[in-house]
């Protein structure tokens, strides 16, 4: 990819994504949302010592004034924990950050996630730019202002609606990004298509290899379409109380996994969020299909395209249903009525579904 796409985020706090190579490097481009003189770099071990002295350099070059400092978390979901961000403010604290100051998340969604929810708690509220640096984070995570830490009771269940003032994904970074982690950000990619538009899902599935091998031109167009996508939701209900909760397909079921295995995607003992995302639109699609409103031949479709993309698309052995519809009653989309669900109706269309019986569910999570 060489030349920059941007797509902007309208709303009350309206916010720009820039997408291209060598973004890292432009410190105009990354101190431009800067308020003030205070910049807190959060990132993790494995994307520090690939590009955190990059962009320290170019914010520094850019604005000779800042006072600078980092908070690097070890990797991994089972580090989005209520200690991590504790001791992210604590960086904060030490640096004498002041109410204009601007945090810098540079990394994937857990380091996006983590930052952002830090800056929407600091003295109440300061400025986050999102430095997306995996596939997923680029498509999804960096874009619309979830921000929130896990419990061992669930995840994200503690968190903010604080959006960024900025996105700036680096494409370059992808070079450096794992096959698996790569494959991950597919899932949520494949997601947009699955819900919004079946034109996408159709590129999709014409491009398989070109975007499992990490072709530069394609996945700059899936980075961009997908951003537009979720530029859109999130700009008309930025709060989820309408139909950005279709961004949630496959994550009732998925967050479940993640939380019933531990969050052990990251040590190679449990799906990471991707995989679980893909296991749980499969899911999804099942329960869609057992209760009439999806054709069977739609949810193998969908699984088909995720296992082309190299993605799990069946339960991990060893998991108890009845565990994950437990882990269910904490999702965010249940109410005092009971569970919800985004049910999908074929390719490029879905609803929010209340009042889907437990037989439903145990039924396409198999015998306990
Ligand atoms: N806020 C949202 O709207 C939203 C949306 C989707 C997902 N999420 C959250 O995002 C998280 C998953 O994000 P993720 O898939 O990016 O996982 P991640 O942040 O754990 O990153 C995956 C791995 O890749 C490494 N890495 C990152 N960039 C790299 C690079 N360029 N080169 C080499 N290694 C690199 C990381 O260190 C990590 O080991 C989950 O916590 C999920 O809940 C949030
Ligand atoms: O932005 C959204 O809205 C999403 O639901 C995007 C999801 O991909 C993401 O995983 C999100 O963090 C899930 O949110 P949650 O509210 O179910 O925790
Ligand atoms: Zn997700």
């Amino acid at each position: 990819m060489t030349s920059m796409h941007t797509v902007d985020v309208a709303g009350d706090r309206a916010y720009r994504i820039s997408i291209g190579p060598d973004l890292l490097h432009d410190g105009r481009l990354l101190t431009g949302p800067m308020r003030g003189r205070h910049a807190l770099l959060v990132s993790d071990e494995h994307v520090a010592p690939l590009y955190a002295q990059q962009v320290a350099d170019a914010l520094q070059q850019a604005r000779p004034e800042l006072v600078i400092d980092r908070y690097v978390l070890p990797p991994g979901e089972h580090e989005k924990t209520l200690a991590r961000f504790t001791e992210c403010l604590d960086s904060l604290a030490r640096l004498g950050a002041t109410r204009d100051a601007t945090v810098f998340a540079l990394g994937g969604g857990v380091v996006g996630d983590l930052a952002g929810f830090a800056a929407a708690c600091w003295m109440r509220g300061i400025d986050v730019v999102q430095l997306p640096t995996t596939l997923l984070a680029m498509v999804d995570s960096s874009v619309g202002g979830k921000t929130a830490v896990d419990l061992p009771a669930g995840k994200n269940l503690v968190g903010a609606f604080h959006p960024p003032c900025a996105v700036i994904a680096d494409t370059s970074t992808l070079r450096s990004l794992p096959a698996r982690e790569l494959r991950a950000g597919l899932a949520e990619v494949v997601k947009y298509g699955a819900i919004f538009d079946v034109t996408f899902l159709g590129w999709l599935e014409r491009n398989t290899d070109a975007l499992v091998a990490g072709q530069g031109d394609v996945l700059a167009e899936a980075i961009a379409r997908s951003c537009r996508y979720k530029a859109e939701v999130v700009a008309r209900d930025p709060f989820e109380r309408g139909d950005r909760a279709l961004l949630n397909f496959g994550h009732t079921f998925g967050h479940a996994i993640e939380t019933e295995q531990g969050y052990a995607g990251a040590t190679g003992d449990g799906l990471n969020h991707g995989e679980a995302v893909a296991v749980g639109m499969v899911l999804a699609a099942n329960l869609s299909a057992a209760l009439g409103i999806a054709a069977p031949e739609d949810a193998q479709r969908l699984r088909t395209l995720l296992e082309r993309l190299g993605l799990p698309t069946a339960l991990p052995p060893g998991l108890d249903p009845a565990a994950l519809l437990a882990r269910m009653r904490l999702d965010k989309k249940a109410d005092a009525r009971g569970l919800r669900f985004i049910l999908w109706h074929g390719a490029g269309e879905a609803h929010i579904a209340a009042g889907v019986e437990d037989a439903a569910v145990l039924s396409v999570l198999g015998p306990a």
